[in-house]
């Protein structure tokens, strides 16, 4: 049930996940997709996808409460910023954005001078609550391993040097900051972001990242020590079909951090 305001809303980006976010939000009075946002060049396809919705290629300036990013890092400086400076709060998944340098406080300029909020969503990590709680008591060490199946590498980095499809055993393609790795994978160590900026920092956040071609699912996990004691977490996702690099779990997570702001009950 919804006590609040209907929310009309943006949607920058209509791939894999802003697909599947339209598809979940179809008929919720509470929270309407009014207008799409993707690249000049691919408003032609973004109309065959949503019939009849209005497809451009910025945010419109009027009749919009709420602008949701599932685009890629370019967007949030391309749609973001500007929506956030004319006062219009965002929700963003492309969290790995903010390791670019001045990044972060940027956003956070943007969001004041519009008197308004940018919110990051957890995406395809779980846990996010309570690092961001255990981080007020003071963490020691927070690690993030990331282990996708080699296919969900192609197109990156980790190309250099090596043949994805030739694996036949685990192969750290990475280690380094939460920083670098978020820089360097941009599709695919946004949840590095994420852990880091919950946690100890994008500088301090160690990082991990594997090919494995014995597993067919996005495997996270986190190791988190502090004052409160330690936690490990495991997911194990599942990829969406239309993107073999993004999990089944940060459209979900984009949909709840949608409900939540519409919901009389949040959680
Ligand atoms: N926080 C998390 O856990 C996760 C975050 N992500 C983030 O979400 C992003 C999207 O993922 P996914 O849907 O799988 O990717 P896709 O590549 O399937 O879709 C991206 C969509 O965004 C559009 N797009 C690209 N650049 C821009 C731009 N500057 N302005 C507006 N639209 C743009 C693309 O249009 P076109 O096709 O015309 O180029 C396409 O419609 C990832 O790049 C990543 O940054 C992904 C997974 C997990
Ligand atoms: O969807 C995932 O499993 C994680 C991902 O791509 C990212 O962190 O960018």
């Amino acid at each position: 049930m919804s006590a609040l305001p209907a929310l009309r809303i943006a949607l920058v980006g209509c791939g894999a996940i802003g697909t599947s976010v339209l598809e979940l939000l179809k008929g919720d009075a509470a929270l309407e997709v009014v207008a799409i946002v993707v690249p000049a060049e691919g408003v032609a396809a973004a109309q065959k996808v949503a019939p009849g919705m209005r497809v451009a290629s910025s945010v419109p300036a009027d009749g919009i409460d709420l602008v949701v990013e599932t685009a890629g890092h370019a967007a949030i400086e391309e749609h973001v910023l500007p929506a956030l400076a004319r006062g219009t709060p965002c929700v963003v998944a492309s969290v790995g954005a903010l390791s670019a340098a001045g990044f972060a406080e940027k956003l956070e300029a943007a969001a004041i001078a519009g008197k308004t909020q940018v919110q990051l969503i957890p995406g395809a990590i779980g846990a996010i609550d309570a690092l961001a709680a255990a981080r007020i008591g003071g963490l020691d060490s927070v690690r993030y391993t990331g282990r996708k199946p080699p296919q969900a590498w192609k197109g990156t980095p980790a190309e250099q040097g090596r043949d994805l499809d030739a694996l036949v055993q685990p192969t750290v393609i990475f280690e380094g900051s939460a920083r670098e790795a978020a820089l360097l994978y941009p599709k695919n160590a946004n949840v590095a972001a994420t852990v880091s900026l919950a946690g100890l920092g994008l500088d301090r956040t160690q990082v991990r990242l594997i090919a494995d071609p014995a597993t067919t699912e996005n495997v996270h996990t986190v190791e988190a020590e502090g004052a409160f004691g330690s936690f490990e977490l495991t997911m194990r996702n599942k990829p969406l079909a239309a993107n073999p690099k993004t999990s089944a779990l940060t459209v979900y997570s984009a949909v709840r951090a949608l409900r939540n702001r519409v919901a009389a009950l949040a959680i």
